[in-house]
């Protein structure tokens, strides 16, 4: 199998946990030639770790996304924002890109997620959506063909991971408090890069509309919970994943590359 052509947009936190088992050697299929991020030194200390690995090609660090496709990556890992996925998708896909994307809160937008759809199999590439902080897409997509499901999603996180958003005022430090109801369109709108786990789970499921999600906050608490319930005639699942940092969801995006190449595909 030849070495698949890797790059980056977005080089945070999750995109260096993606780098770290690049450098490890878990990630054997794959070539990482470029990175692209907002902030310029953050793409370079991406490239400059790869560069000094000393390999036989090189990681080349982007001023643009126009220049990242150039390079023709056969995968492009996402690690930036759901405005970011947005603005990127469809070039990609049509320059023969496949995405391994984190920020799947884009494709709440109906249209926009028909006509990745519709681009994806015209171009022959494909959009893998991590599973990033949570799991169990198998169980949720396959009760979901099978027959009528309800799908709800509750997720219980710290006050601190709400600040800046519009719900989040001092007494949350010291109270615990149901801070949103209601579908998954509404919750990724009003948390916009907070609640992709939940447009995640809707799309491997009901869809957006249909998912009723609910945020806690609670006082002190460190890291998040997310409990997905699904139930049908025959089914009745629960996935429940806490976990206290984020790091979940980058190695996440570790695990769809391995599946990817890999002979065994889970
Ligand atoms: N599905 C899931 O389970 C989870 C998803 N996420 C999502 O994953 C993504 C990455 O998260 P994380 O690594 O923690 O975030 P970070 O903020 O650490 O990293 C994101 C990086 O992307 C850059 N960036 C933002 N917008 C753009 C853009 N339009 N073009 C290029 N670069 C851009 C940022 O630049 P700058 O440095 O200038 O800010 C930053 O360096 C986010 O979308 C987040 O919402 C996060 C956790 C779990
Ligand atoms: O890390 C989490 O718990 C979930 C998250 O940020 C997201 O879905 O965007």
């Amino acid at each position: 199998m030849r070495t698949k052509r890797l790059a980056i947009v977005g080089c945070g936190k999750l995109a260096n946990i993606v780098v770290e088992a690049f450098i490890k050697g878990l990630l054997p299929d794959y070539k990482l030639i470029g990175t692209f991020s907002r902030t310029f030194s953050k793409a370079e200390g991406i490239a400059k770790h790869i560069q000094d690995l000393e390999t036989s090609y090189k990681c080349i660090l982007c001023h643009s996304i126009e220049e990242l496709l150039d390079l023709k990556p056969d995968y492009i890992v996402e690690t930036a924002s759901p405005t970011a996925l947005r603005e990127l998708a469809l070039p990609a896909l049509i320059n023969g890109s496949s995405i391994i994307t984190l920020s799947m809160g884009a494709f709440a937008d109906v249209d926009f997620y028909e006509n990745v759809k519709k681009t994806a199999l015209k171009y022959g590439t494909r959009v893998h959506l991590a599973s990033g902080a949570i799991g169990g897409f198998d169980v949720l997509r396959t009760v979901s063909l099978m027959e009528a499901c309800l799908v709800t999603f509750e997720t219980k996180k710290g006050p601190n991971s709400l600040r800046n958003t519009n719900v989040y005022n001092e007494t949350l430090q010291t109270e615990e408090r149901r801070v949103f109801e209601g579908d998954a369109i509404e919750a990724i709108t009003l948390f916009p890069t907070q609640v992709n786990v939940a447009v995640a789970a809707s799309l491997a499921s009901t869809g957006p509309k249909n998912m009723k999600v609910s945020i806690d906050s609670i006082a002190g608490y460190v890291g998040d919970d997310h409990r997905i319930e699904i139930k049908s005639e025959q089914v009745h699942a629960i996935i429940d994943v806490y976990s206290k940092t984020a790091q979940i969801a980058g190695w996440s995006v570790v695990n769809t590359l391995r599946n990817i190449t890999s002979p065994i595909a889970f």
